[in-house]
């Protein structure tokens, strides 16, 4: 009998894997003319030390490695190589001539590869995860709402952020003295405070730890269910069986209290649309108001659709510029001169001011920070891409449906383009010195870059420029393991959604200005 059942049990075995190799065989075929790494397991979540490079797991991942440029530059042939992992192919192209053609002269034939951004559908479709005429119209009611007349508002909340912030570091003994900080937890707080503000002109109490709410209508805090709603939210909703997640009681409720409070927003600015607002929300709701529907395509959104939208701008805009100034502070602390001629900067221009819009534009050397920053530790890697048809991609030939990664922490440090492009060296944004198209994309290109990129720019910069007006950071002493940091000048690295500094801890230190 158990013979009979081993048998039945091995048959099965055999009969998967002969199916397994057999559909890796057939997409190996298809792209064994083009060089890359290839491998049989497409499956493992983890990287394989010894194995590794010759091992590869999902094809992202190879993106936020720290020598993950390097492994894609030693396989490519003018600027593209593969990874192909068990039954799917992903096509590498790190060339900044190839990536325009991608995102920019033929994008029509490289939309977004839909099926990976239902993870981000938490309340529906949105302007991220849709393609072609429905985000065509998701994206024209938005860019009304991006506008850089609406970034005055943007500079005196994040103004308002800092000082809050400040409050928080004297509360926990700074004086005048120095405060030993962790820039995950300040950076995340300030920028969830300014987007909350900016987003949707809702005072979420980031820096207040006894958060009040109106409990006739609600069962949390707007900022407890939006922070559970947008990590295990998305994750229960989009990877957990519909059977199971009736389990996640709390997550549930966290995400049904979202949608109400961002329903009464709505429904609050539609009653007072004639009172002057300037959050991207309300921004957002008269831009619809004023749309016409004109037909099936250009229509007004719904009340789920600015939804969705409004949730996706918190999401794509808190966790990258919260890993963007992390990086800053981290490339700070390394290079003290550099600190200095910023600070110098700041004393200049604001001397004992706050500042505004207008000066953004004028904090050239700060931008130059920022701009180097995103090109050393850009907080998206890589970007999506799939072919609609078959392409011709330089030399090759790629057939229709295989996926393709703009890579972007590859094509940003290739010497290709840019003089010593392991080293963060500021001084090579100063006006006048030219890069070439597409060697430079944090923000990606095309009609897919990003909405938020002057939004984020302006708000780092101001920021940045708060926090050196009155301080400046420092490695802090006698912390083993940032001593070891300091001593190698290697930081390890950890990605959920964007790749971050794993263990980051930074004196704050009050300037003595004379
Ligand atoms: C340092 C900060 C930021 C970086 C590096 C960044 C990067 C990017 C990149 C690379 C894309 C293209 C993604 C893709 O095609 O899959 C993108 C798209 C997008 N970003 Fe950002 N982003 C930042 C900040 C923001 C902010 C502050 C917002 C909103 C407040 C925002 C909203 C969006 C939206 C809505 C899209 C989709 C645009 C579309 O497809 O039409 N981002 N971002």
């Amino acid at each position: 009998m158990l013979s009979s059942i081993l048998a039945v049990f091995g048959v099965i075995i055999a009969f998967f894997s002969a199916k397994y190799l057999f559909v890796f065989y057939n997409n190996w075929r298809k792209f064994k003319h083009i060089p890359g790494f290839v491998s049989i397991m497409g499956f493992l979540p983890i990287r394989i030390p010894i194995l590794a490079p010759l091992v590869f797991i999902t094809a992202g991942f190879i993106h936020q490695y720290d020598d993950g440029p390097d492994l894609i530059r030693s396989v490519s042939k003018n600027g593209i190589c593969k990874l192909t992992r068990g039954s799917t192919t992903n096509i590498v192209v790190s060339s900044a001539e190839l990536i325009k053609e991608v995102v920019v002269k033929n994008q029509k034939d490289y939309p977004k590869p839909s099926e990976g951004y239902k993870i981000l559908e938490l309340y529906g479709p949105n302007i991220v995860s849709t393609n072609d005429d429905v985000w065509k119209n998701h994206r024209a009611i938005a860019d009304p709402a991006f506008a850089e007349k609406h970034f005055h508002f943007l500079v005196a909340d994040t103004v308002g952020s800092s000082k809050l912030l400040f409050e928080r570091w004297n509360k926990e003994g700074l004086g005048s003295g120095r405060l030993n900080t962790n820039p995950d937890r300040d950076m995340t707080d300030i920028t969830l405070d300014v987007i909350g503000k900016v987003n949707f002109g809702y005072d979420l109490q980031v820096f207040n730890e006894n958060r009040t709410f109106d409990k006739n209508k609600h069962e949390m805090s707007f900022f407890e269910s939006l922070s559970i709603a947008a990590t295990y939210g998305l994750l229960v909703r989009g990877r957990v069986p519909d059977m199971i997640q009736p389990l996640f009681k709390k997550t549930n409720l966290a995400v049904k209290e979202t949608k109400l409070y961002m329903q009464e927003l709505i429904d609050y600015r539609v009653e007072h649309f004639n009172e002057a607002r300037h959050d991207l929300f309300s921004l957002l709701v008269d831009s619809n108001m004023n749309q016409q529907d004109q037909d099936q395509v250009r229509r007004r959104l719904t009340d789920n659709e600015l939804i969705s939208d409004v949730f996706i701008y918190l999401l794509a805009g808190h966790e990258t510029s919260t890993t963007t100034l992390q990086w800053i502070i981290y490339e700070l602390c390394l290079n003290p001169h550099i600190q200095q001629k910023a600070c110098d900067e700041v004393d200049q221009l604001l001397s004992n001011r706050d500042p505004v819009f207008e000066d953004y534009e004028k904090l050239e050397y700060l931008r130059a920070i920022l701009d180097e920053t995103l090109r050393l530790h850009p907080p998206v890697a890589m970007v999506p891409k799939v072919a609609r048809r078959d392409v011709t991609l330089g030399d090759y030939q790629i057939p229709k449906g295989t996926y393709i990664d703009i890579a972007i922490s590859t094509v940003q440090t290739s010497e290709d383009y840019f003089e010593e492009p392991l080293k963060w060296i500021p001084e090579r944004w100063i006006q006048g010195k030219k890069i070439t198209t597409c060697s430079y994309l944090p923000f990606s290109f095309g009609l897919r870059r990003c909405i938020g990129n002057v939004f984020s720019m302006v708000e780092t910069v101001t920021i940045l420029a708060m926090i050196l007006k009155n301080y400046t950071f420092e490695f802090p002493k006698n912390d083993p393991r940032m001593d070891e940091i300091i001593r190698t000048g290697k930081i390890d690295t950890y990605t959920l959604v964007t790749k971050k500094p794993k263990y980051l801890r930074a004196d704050v230190v009050v300037r003595n200005k004379k």
